[in-house]
């Protein structure tokens, strides 16, 4: 905006002084008028371009650049005699453009300024050039009016829809901020998804084989699920699984990773764990969910886990450390469920008594 308000002047200032060549105006006090108004201008878009207005409230100085416009325009309907029909022309295309750059607020200001020092500039031709104030003053007078109504007018459009544009980037923001939840979050129990928790175990088994610190996954299992959803019906026991994500999340510290794998199966990360350690901290999230019970009218739901875990070996492939602790997992199912099984590297799994 400066540098088209500076080019938009300096035409003005050439059209001033071809007036002053053709006799109609002083050619002395129009020369000073083109060095000020162009000086003025261009010394407030050096210090816009420098960034030495950065820390102003107005740093592109639009407010003092069309009041020093407005005031210019003024002193050149003075001098410019009788050419000074061309005045409001040259002024209502700064106007114009400086709209894009003010509030409402802002405009109606200026609005009023332009106003004021036009009814002056009018009344100081009277008395300049000794001429009566007469009907063609009025009619210039009149277009100065009717530019500040139509960029008034257009200062409002403007206003609209930029509160659209900043509307619509709310939403997208909104929605964007919703898909990344949905892409990494299960929508039931609030949980990491699984392909968000695989992400994060790559993480952790890079840090695990940098640092040589334990790191443990446990495939929790709900036992009999089918049990619940045929007895009790499906929303009974999409409350179970949120029960037992509440209840396993309670149950560990906030460092340690739990997602829904699928279905009621669950996956903890335990990282910087030692195996026995991951061991009597699951057979604690065991008990916990073997406690708690889910009320349906009259009925209460109660249910348990089977737990499977695996230490991670470093250098092993993930899916190594995950098939060791699904056959944990399925060898705490086949000894009667609602109990917990470590793998070990190449023992057979081992089973903490329930
Ligand atoms: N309500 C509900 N049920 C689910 C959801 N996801 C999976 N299920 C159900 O979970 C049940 C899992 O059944 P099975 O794989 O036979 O396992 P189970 O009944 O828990 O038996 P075991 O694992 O052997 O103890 C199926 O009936 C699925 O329909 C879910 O989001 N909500």
């Amino acid at each position: 905006m400066a540098l088209l308000a500076l080019a938009l002047m300096a035409s003005g200032a050439g059209v001033m002084l071809l007036i002053a060549h053709a006799g109609v105006a002083d050619a002395r006090a129009v020369l000073w008028w083109a060095v000020l108004s162009v000086g003025g201008l261009a010394a407030m878009a050096a210090l816009v371009r420098l960034g030495a207005t950065q820390r102003l409230a107005d740093p592109s100085l639009s407010i003092p650049q069309m009041a020093w416009t407005i005031t210019s325009g003024a002193v050149a309907y003075v001098l410019a005699g009788e050419a000074r029909g061309i005045v409001p022309a040259v002024l209502a295309m700064i106007l114009f453009f400086g709209t894009f750059g003010l509030s409402l607020a802002q405009m109606l200001g200026v609005g009023l300024y332009a106003l004021v020092a036009f009814a002056l500039a009018v009344t100081g031709t009277a008395r300049f050039d000794g001429s009566r104030y007469g009907t063609l003053d009025a009619a210039y007078a009149a277009m100065v009016a009717i530019v500040l109504l139509g960029c008034l007018a257009l200062n409002l459009r403007i206003q609209q829809i930029r509160a659209r544009l900043q509307e619509q980037r709310q939403e997208l923001s909104r929605a964007l901020a919703l898909n990344r939840e949905l892409a990494t979050r299960d929508e039931l129990t609030g949980l990491l998804n699984r392909r968000h928790m695989l992400e994060l175990m790559q993480l952790e088994q890079r840090r695990a084989d940098r640092s040589g610190r334990n790191l443990v996954l446990a495939l929790l299992d709900i036992d009999h699920f089918k049990h619940i959803n045929d007895t009790h019906g499906h929303a009974v026991g999409d409350r179970a699984l949120q029960a037992f994500a509440a209840t396993v999340r309670a149950s560990v510290r906030n460092t340690d990773v739990l997602a829904r794998w699928g279905g009621e199966e669950f996956v903890l990360m335990l990282s910087d764990t030692r195996t026995d350690d991951a061991a009597d901290l699951l057979e604690r999230v065991r008990c916990a969910v073997a406690t708690q019970a889910l009320h349906d009218g009259g009925a209460s739901v109660c249910f348990t886990v089977s737990i499977g875990l695996a230490s991670y070996a470093r250098g092993e492939a993930l899916e190594q450390t995950l098939e060791r602790a699904d056959r944990a997992l399925y060898t705490a199912k086949d000894s009667g469920r609602d109990r917990v099984v470590v793998a070990t590297l190449h023992s057979p799994a081992r089973s903490l008594a329930a």
